[in-house]
């Protein structure tokens, strides 16, 4: 970014009042009487109900609407541990795309914890209060036992976003990028640099979409993984291949897809030259890619390219996906988002690509035309279907697989925020 762009980054963040979320009133409050309903006596009552049969908090409170967005600051973007305090910006960005794209209430929660456990036993002590957990910028390898211990412990859904989020939202655009670029997933040769939380889940997603694991290669930032290493943990272990590939040069060499979940300018133009006919190159790390779109362009045209900026085309950015999944999850009071919502929602983001683009969209992204094509193979955030599409794939696959504890909404599909509650 320019000094200038960072100065507006920095005024947008500080004024007119300092922060992006603010908490609104939903109840009148002008009158002693709206008071003696809002607090004492008046709130007495639904404590009262709440403590006979706590599933009355979605009736009684903003529980049901309510997402907690929570980080230890371990691994803010690309940016690295920088701590839970500096990643509040993060997650009020993130209280922010909840709210205006699926409607969705949240706090951000900032957790110093000394280790997992302590980071577990302060979420798990607080999670009833909400609705869902949405758990991001949570450092690999520790995130993945923390989420699991998380959703073992805790009744409403929990999601490391920086892991599901993004495999979702990867894996729908890299499909829709293979058959543009003529590939089959079956085939194709992919390099994934990085190992943490999002590539991990982002490879075991594609696998799950019929890409080999023998196909991958991911390295982290002493290499390639191989059979041979002695220090990865059972995660990286997964993704071990047998070869004598040692570095990203030896690896990029002929391979069709770059898939970076790393840190800023590691893929150089010189190993993009080495890729395959029709190059697909997703570099994800925010907020600067594994190689600048303008480089990449200018080292060959008929790469497919893919960030997760805002101010690219085909951004590949897990705000595809959180906003819409926990819309479905909490309409249907899911208990979990499973596999089988995952794959809903890939199948939506994907669909959703190949229909006409709407005026709305082009407005919003200042654009004459689009269509599904190398510069548009995943839909973009402004998208106003995603709420509809996305958000009730996501809830009839809950139903359907047995996690929803109510049934599909009467009021779906949604066609705004302002229809969010039904009335
Ligand atoms: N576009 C999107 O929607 C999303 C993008 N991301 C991006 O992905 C990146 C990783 O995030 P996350 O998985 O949460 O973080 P983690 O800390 O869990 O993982 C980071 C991984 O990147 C690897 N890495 C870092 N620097 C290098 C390097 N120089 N060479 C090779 N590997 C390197 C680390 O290697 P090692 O294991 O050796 O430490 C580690 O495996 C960030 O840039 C983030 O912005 C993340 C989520 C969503
Ligand atoms: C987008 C996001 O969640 C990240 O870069 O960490
Ligand atoms: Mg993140």
């Amino acid at each position: 970014m320019s000094e200038d762009q960072k100065q507006a980054a920095l005024d947008y963040h500080a004024f007119p009042i300092p922060g992006k979320l603010s908490v609104e009133l939903t109840k009148p409050t002008a009158t002693a009487k709206d008071l003696a309903l809002a607090y004492s006596p008046g709130v007495a009552e639904p404590v009262r109900e709440i403590a006979k049969d706590p599933e009355l908090a979605y009736k009684y409170t903003a529980k049901g609407n309510l997402v907690a967005v929570i980080s230890d600051g371990s691994a803010i973007l690309g940016l690295g541990n920088l701590g839970p305090l500096a990643s509040k910006p993060v997650m009020e960005g993130k209280g922010v795309l909840f709210k205006c794209f699926a409607g969705i209430n949240s706090v951000d929660v900032e957790v110093n914890a000394e280790s997992p456990q302590a980071f577990i036993d302060t979420v798990a002590r607080i999670a009833d209060t909400y609705g869902g957990i949405n758990l991001e910028d949570i450092k690999a390898p520790e995130c993945f036992e923390i989420e699991r211990t998380l959703i073992e412990q805790c009744s409403i859904p929990v999601f490391h976003d920086d892991q599901h989020g993004t495999a979702i939202v990867t894996a729908a655009g890299m499909i829709n990028a293979l058959e543009l670029a003529d590939k089959k997933i079956e085939n194709a040769k992919i390099v994934c640099l990085g190992a943490g939380a999002a590539a991990i889940a982002c490879m075991k997603l594609l696998v799950a979409c019929g890409m080999k694991r023998e196909n991958i290669f991911m390295l982290d930032r002493k290499g390639v993984i191989h059979t041979g290493r002695e220090d990865l943990n059972q995660y990286k272990a997964m993704f071990a291949n047998e070869t004598d590939k040692r570095t990203l040069d030896d690896a990029i060499d002929g391979a069709d897809v770059f898939v970076g979940l790393s840190g800023p300018d590691l893929l150089s133009s010189e190993q993009l030259a080495k890729m395959a006919a029709n190059p697909i190159v997703f570099a994800c790390s925010n907020p600067d890619p594994e190689i600048k779109p303008e480089i990449a362009k200018a080292t060959r045209d008929d790469v497919i390219m893919a960030t997760g900026r805002s101010d690219y085309p085909n951004q590949v950015n897990n705000v595809l996906g959180f906003p819409f999944i926990f819309r479905g999850a909490l309409d249907v009071r899911a208990t979990a988002i499973n596999e089988e919502m995952k794959v809903a929602a890939v199948n939506a983001l994907k669909d959703l690509a190949k229909e006409p683009v709407t005026q709305e969209v082009l407005n919003a992204y200042e654009l004459d035309s689009l269509e599904f094509g190398p510069e548009y193979i995943i839909p973009k955030p402004m998208d106003s279907r995603l709420l509809a599409v996305v958000s009730g794939a996501v809830a009839q696959a809950a139903v359907d697989s047995g996690v929803a504890r109510q049934p599909f909404p009467a009021h779906y599909p949604l066609k705004s925020i302002k229809d969010v509650y039904g009335n």
